[in-house]
């Protein structure tokens, strides 16, 4: 690949993350600008920012925090909008900054299984799609378990995936024990000594006890086969249910032990604030975001950049 090929996605994605954060970052802005005008720095006038911030998702401990950074050493003066935005994005990426981390697979594990979990919707099969391709152009032999096994469209989804990325899948028939997929996918891609599994999970049972006693028993049954797996569960969020996010994170942390965290459908939401409160809470790891439906639409997680999308400060 050469450099202007390499810049291309760089930049497409950064578009999309600007754009879809756009809402986000543009109330933001008009609001933090209608404040700061012809006024100088007051307690009122942070109470007010401190309030635009609560609005865009940001969560209550952040936006107090931001708020006193803009205060600092400002009181009684005149401030612009600018000013503030280049706080918000210091302060946001400041919280960011610990929890953006890359997925490390471990090599000399084989193979390195990825569970993958959420609430139906979240984006959980695609986030699947999209990760075999990339780790199959690194050079890696993937496989994927359609353990979704309550959702025939999620099974067929992902053998479209599997063609694409020319990854094995391995499936079962609609309404088959999920914990028995994940367990023979585990004994299959041991015996053809695959690198890396990727366990698609339901995310919408009779209702949520049954989903995470699944949940539960897919992971007894995968430490079956290896004590040590799964090595990585990943939570799939989609930014745009905003503060249901939190209890999401709660739900399957306690249940599977969610291990880090993947945000999709950033390109079209007004709710991206939704990831600092996140980190704020729970100091989870940020993998990857997703921004488009598309193969090349999962992004690495990266701190600043994030932290200006969200500031409305142009990339
Ligand atoms: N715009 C956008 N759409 C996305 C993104 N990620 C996933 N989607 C779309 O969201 C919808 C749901 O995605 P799925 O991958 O089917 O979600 P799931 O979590 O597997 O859902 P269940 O199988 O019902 O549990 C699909 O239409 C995806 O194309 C994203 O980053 N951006």
């Amino acid at each position: 690949m050469n450099d202007s090929t390499e810049d291309q996605p760089k930049q497409s994605w950064w578009r999309r993350l600007s754009g879809g954060l756009k809402r986000t970052s543009a109330s933001l802005g008009t609001a933090v600008a209608d404040l700061v005008t012809k006024r100088k720095l007051d307690r009122a006038m942070l109470d007010d920012i401190e309030d635009v911030l609560l609005r865009a998702d940001l969560g209550t401990a952040v936006a107090e925090r931001i708020a006193e950074a803009v205060g600092e050493g400002r009181y009684d003066k005149a401030i612009s909008a600018d000013e503030v935005k280049a706080v918000v994005a210091t302060e946001v990426e400041k919280v960011l900054a610990p929890v953006a981390r890359p997925l490390v697979i471990d090599e000399t594990v084989k193979p390195f299984v990825i569970l993958v979990v959420g609430v139906n919707g979240s984006g959980k099969t695609t986030t699947i799609g999209k990760l075999a391709a990339k780790l199959s152009a690194e050079g890696r032999k993937v496989m994927m378990a359609a353990g979704d096994t309550f959702r025939a469209a999620a099974i067929d989804q992902l053998k479209v995936w599997g063609e694409r990325t020319g990854s094995p899948v391995i499936a079962g028939a609609q309404g088959s024990d999920s914990a028995s997929l994940a367990f023979n996918a585990l004994t299959e891609a041991r015996n053809q000594n695959r690198d890396v599994l990727l366990i698609d999970t339901a995310g919408r049972l009779q209702n949520k006890a049954e989903l995470m006693n699944e949940l539960e028993k897919m992971v007894r049954v995968i430490r079956r086969v290896d004590s040590s797996a799964p090595h990585v569960v990943l939570l799939v969020l989609d930014a745009t249910v905003g503060q249901n996010a939190l209890s999401q994170v709660e739900a399957f942390h306690r249940t599977a032990g969610v291990t880090g965290l993947v945000m999709t459908k950033l390109d079209g939401t007004a709710r991206g604030g939704i990831l600092v409160a996140l980190a704020e809470k729970h100091k989870l790891p940020v993998h990857f975001i997703g921004v488009g439906e598309g193969v090349d639409d999962l992004a690495p997680f990266t701190a600043g950049d994030f932290a200006r999308a969200v500031a409305g400060i142009e990339g």
